[in-house]
């Protein structure tokens, strides 16, 4: 993750850049991230002109830096203890979406049987109106339960899909944990005592909707709450009044669309926000005028997801009013040029390892490895949408989860060195991204993207091997294992809830 104490602005360059300065242009203000932004474009560049890095997936080699990592975490990784749920999410989804994971299952059950240590679901002094006891997960051993590291433990518990790890979680505790956690604005609080924001409000929302127990009792409020964190940009922020941004969005978008409620969003303004936010080098950046990072071709992308399939699922309905067959686009941002971007400029290989980086002159970690695997899958898959409408609560489906897509039906979209060359004459036209929210000019960037898919679509067939598993956008996980897992939640009985 990035921020600007992260920036490297050493004064050479700094002043390098101020000199080079011409006029008073409100654009040619310097700042840190204008700064970080030119080193970043001169990296790319860099990465441009040699023949070392290619538009291929080194699929390999990322599995070998995921397998390697769940017996042993480098030292560099020390610091996050608490989030030793997470990185065991980050590897073990990794490894799914690289259709491996099944193959190694002595590190399901183990990290399973791990797992079940971060649970708290001792509740004998519980109740739900006191603020202490248990339910839910630690992000590391001992840890009292965040609702943060319990998503990241339903998740990679769904990861696994086996018998031993569903049974594993305690439901009864868990909810007692979410109820308790609950706050009188509809949203919920990390820990008892803890702050609350819609990161929080998602992860409550989403595994309560993994688990079936999301109740009238415990949704009561919260889609106001996500609502009010809509922000004039169109974005969502963490709470109220907050900057729009990009992870936060993902948050309230994706839990509003659990809770059914995404026709209360002001989608035209999100839908505007949120194509301002691929820039040039193809990756998305989180908030306008800041530097583009790998992780949000996930939490943006979901979002992009997200909005096709709503504005298809009244097109559709619209059009069978018509008596009109449903055309199949391609998604609403340029396909090729994110997968360019966490491809070509951030995997960070040697002779064994691979995996990617938030930048493209950083180096490779989990979490990116994990989020630029789950974009560039949400990226190759045109009809992700149209599954997501069956899964998700538009109608109410999920006792009826419809079969996943596979590898073999979708409409798939996979960079390859021929695509490039269209790219790069489109982008000179495709003004894709000032950063700039005054300029109206650029809201032609949708056709653009469009078209530059189109072009290049189905153009790469001949290179399957190169596909990445495909993940539902709400939860990040296989569409397979999420079909899996709701299948065996929703034939428990619901929870009680009063
Ligand atoms: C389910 C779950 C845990 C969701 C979390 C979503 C979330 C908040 C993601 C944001 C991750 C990120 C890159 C933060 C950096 O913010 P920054 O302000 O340092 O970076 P910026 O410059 O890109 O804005
Ligand atoms: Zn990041």
């Amino acid at each position: 993750m990035s921020s600007i104490e992260e920036i490297d602005t050493d004064e050479t360059y700094i002043s390098d850049v101020i000199n080079s300065k011409k006029n008073d242009d409100i654009d040619d203000i310097i700042t840190a991230t204008t700064i970080a932004q030119k080193k970043m474009e001169n990296s790319i560049f860099e990465k441009l002109s040699s023949t070392e890095n290619g538009y291929l997936i080194e699929k390999k080699k990322i599995l070998n830096f995921l397998s390697n990592g769940i017996e042993r975490i480098p030292m560099s990784h020390q610091s996050l203890d608490s989030s030793k749920v997470w990185i065991s999410f980050w590897i073990l989804n990794g490894m799914d979406m690289l259709d491996s994971l099944d193959s190694y299952p002595s590190i399901s059950s183990r990290t399973s049987k791990y797992l079940s240590i971060l649970q708290n679901d001792d509740n004998s002094s519980n109740s739900r109106d006191n603020n202490q006891g248990g339910g839910g997960f630690g992000g590391g051993n001992s840890h009292t339960s965040h609702v943060v590291s319990t998503f990241a433990a339903v998740s990679a518990l769904y990861v696994i899909g086996t018998e031993e790890s569903y049974k594993t979680i305690d439901r009864e505790s868990m909810y007692i944990f979410l109820m308790r956690m609950k706050t009188k604005e509809g949203a919920f609080t990390s820990e008892d005592g803890g702050e609350y924001d819609s990161r929080t409000t998602y992860c409550a929302i989403a595994v309560a909707s993994m688990l079936n127990i999301l109740t009238p009792e415990l949704v009561r409020g919260v889609a106001d709450f996500l609502l009010s964190c809509q922000t004039y940009e169109g974005g969502f922020g963490a709470y109220p009044f907050n900057e729009a941004h990009g992870g936060y969005t993902f948050c309230s978008v994706a839990a509003l669309s659990i809770l059914n409620c995404l026709h209360k969003i002001d989608m035209n303004s999100l839908h505007r926000w949120i194509t301002f936010r691929q820039s040039n080098d193809g990756g998305f950046e989180g908030r306008t005028n800041k530097l583009v990072d790998t992780c949000y071709s996930y939490w943006q992308g979901a979002v992009y997801i997200i909005i096709q399939s709503y504005f298809n699922y009244y097109k559709k309905q619209e059009e069978e009013g018509n008596g009109k067959d449903q055309q199949q686009e391609g998604l609403l941002f340029n396909q090729s040029k994110l997968q360019e971007y966490v491809i070509r400029f951030c995997q960070q290989s040697d002779k064994k390892y691979s995996g990617f980086s938030d930048h493209p002159s950083r180096g490779k970690d989990y979490y990116h490895t994990c989020y630029g695997l789950s974009g560039i899958s949400l990226s190759q898959y045109n009809e992700i949408g149209k599954t997501i409408q069956s899964l998700n609560t538009f109608t109410n489906t999920f006792e009826q989860p419809s079969p996943p897509l596979t590898k073999n039906s979708a409409n798939t979209f996979i960079i390859s060195n021929n695509n490039n060359n269209n790219n790069n004459n489109n982008n000179n036209n495709n003004n894709n991204n000032n950063n700039n929210n005054n300029n109206n000019n650029n809201n032609n960037n949708n056709n653009n993207n469009n078209n530059n898919n189109n072009n290049n679509n189905n153009n790469n067939n001949n290179n399957k091997e190169q596909l990445v598993e495909p993940v539902h956008p709400i939860y990040n996980i296989k569409l397979s294992k999420c079909e899996k897992g709701l299948k065996y939640f929703y034939s428990l009985n619901s929870i009680n809830s009063k």
